[in-house]
């Protein structure tokens, strides 16, 4: 089945308001598209794993993989796209103030593009059910960078610039080899399977009761 994006942010509100934080379901989320991208590659240990996140929740559950992927042994760097005072959410927040204590995760600020190594596997935690219009900088030039770089490409959610609605693209998106959406699929996703690649939705926990009045 697949739903809105409105009914997605419903029920991910109601099931805040059971008790079921949207930080649980940050890290589910993060869990679950680790799980699928290990799966992928039998294993990521001393892999060049580079994940883009966004200053809103789908960085956040960027931030989730990062920590997950360390703990595989994979080689991590964040590239977090604002400064970190800007980060938008609470539990986006949380997670970044856990990595800043993880010497075993780089993470670097700001946006720039300029990396001194070649990452074999690419995040894509920049934009998901929060895009709206044009893709202003440094969102802008990350999506380029991602385009432009022969490696995996993971997209968290729904690729960066595809609207998880409509399945209509921004001036500009990244093209990915899979996709991890969570709870439900969205209705536009599946409309781009050249953009998802391999297509997952995953469950992250969301007491069936929060859709009750929803779906
Ligand atoms: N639903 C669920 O159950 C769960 C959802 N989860 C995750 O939350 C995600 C939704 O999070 P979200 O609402 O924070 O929005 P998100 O996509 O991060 O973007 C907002 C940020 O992007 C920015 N921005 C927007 N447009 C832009 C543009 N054109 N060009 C440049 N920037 C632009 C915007 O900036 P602003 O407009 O505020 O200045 C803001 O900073 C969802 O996709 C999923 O991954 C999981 O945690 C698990 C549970
Ligand atoms: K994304």
């Amino acid at each position: 089945m697949e739903i809105t994006v409105e009914q997605m942010y419903n029920i991910e509100n109601k099931g805040h308001d059971m008790g079921f934080l949207k930080k649980f379901m940050m890290e589910n989320a993060g869990a679950a598209a680790v799980r699928r991208l290990v799966e992928k590659f039998g294993n990521v240990e001393s892999k060049n794993i580079l994940i883009f996140v966004g200053m809103g929740n789908n960085g956040g559950d960027g931030l989730v993989m990062a920590r997950h992927l360390a703990g595989y042994g994979a080689k991590v760097t964040v590239m977090l796209l604002g400064t970190p005072e800007n980060i938008k959410t609470e539990e986006s927040n949380w997670n970044w103030s856990i990595l800043e204590k993880m010497p075993s995760v780089k993470l670097m600020t700001g946006g720039s593009t300029d990396f001194n190594f070649n990452p074999d596997i690419i995040v894509d935690g920049i934009l998901g059910t929060g895009i709206s219009g044009e893709i202003r900088e440094p969102y802008a030039s990350a999506i380029n960078y991602i385009n432009q770089t022969n490696c995996y490409k993971l997209a968290v959610d729904v690729p960066s610039g595809l609207d998880p609605q409509t399945g209509e693209t921004a001036n500009i998106y990244t093209k990915c080899d899979m996709t991890v959406t969570f709870h439900k699929m969205k209705q536009g996703i599946p409309k781009r399977k050249d953009l998802t690649g391999e297509l997952f939705a995953e469950k992250i926990g969301i007491p069936p009761e929060a859709e009750e009045g929803i779906l």
